[in-house]
């Protein structure tokens, strides 16, 4: 895990942050609608690694921008039913297909879910969060919620500066040997989808040319 300074921890300013309430599927349609393209990949059950990966032709990384435990914004903390004073590592990630930055992604993952043999996961480094979630045999995901996420202008990443004062983000809590994490993406400009995410069958016969 990237160490930080106390100064650079002080410093860093997440990209994009929740605004309002996060929308299941049928209260967005009656309020906002997010653009059609974007919609099925708002809406991905499956590992948005392996969907973004699959669209990138495999050309596709993770570059960390902040890993590090703290306490919970006050809606995570509530979404995860944890107590106000708790310690979560909350990781901030962009994904990257084709070299351009398609994804930020915020998890949340509370200590008292890290135990045991989720204690693996207080590790992590550059490999998706997803790849390891997914291969678990008992992951179980919790609704998509969507929502617009306001752009932060205390944030002066280089890598976000074209982006917009807002994007459409989708948030969704995981459960793991029965703890909660909490997971929020929201997609950036760079992000255009000629196509829906391949189901994960289809990413097999595509894969093995079935
Ligand atoms: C949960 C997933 O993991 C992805 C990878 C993440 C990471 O590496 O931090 C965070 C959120 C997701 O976009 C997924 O692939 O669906």
């Amino acid at each position: 895990m990237p160490l930080y300074s106390m100064a650079e921890l002080q410093l860093y300013q997440s990209p994009f942050e929740p605004s309002g309430e996060w929308l299941n599927r049928l209260q967005e349609s009656r309020h906002r609608q997010p653009p059609a393209a974007l919609l099925p990949w708002l809406l991905h059950p499956g590992s948005l690694t392996a969907a973004l990966r699959e669209l990138a032709d495999g050309d596709f990384h993770v570059r960390i921008l902040k890993q590090h435990w703290q306490n919970p914004r006050m809606d995570e903390r509530r979404e995860l039913a944890l107590r106000d004073r708790c310690r979560a590592l909350v990781r901030e990630v962009l994904l990257y297909g084709r070299g351009q930055p398609w994804v930020y992604a915020r998890s949340v993952l509370p200590e008292s879910s890290l135990r045991g043999r989720s204690r693996y996961l207080r590790n992590l480094d550059n490999r998706p969060l997803g790849e390891l979630l997914f291969s678990e045999a008992g992951i179980r995901r919790g609704p998509i919620a969507l929502n617009r996420l306001h752009r932060n202008p205390r944030c002066d990443l280089p890598e976000l500066a074209g982006e917009g004062d807002s994007a459409w983000g989708r948030r969704s809590a995981f459960w793991l040997r029965g703890k909660p994490l909490l997971v929020t993406e929201a997609f950036l400009s760079a992000f255009r989808p000629q196509r829906a995410p391949l189901a994960r069958a289809e990413v097999s016969a595509e894969q093995t040319g079935g």
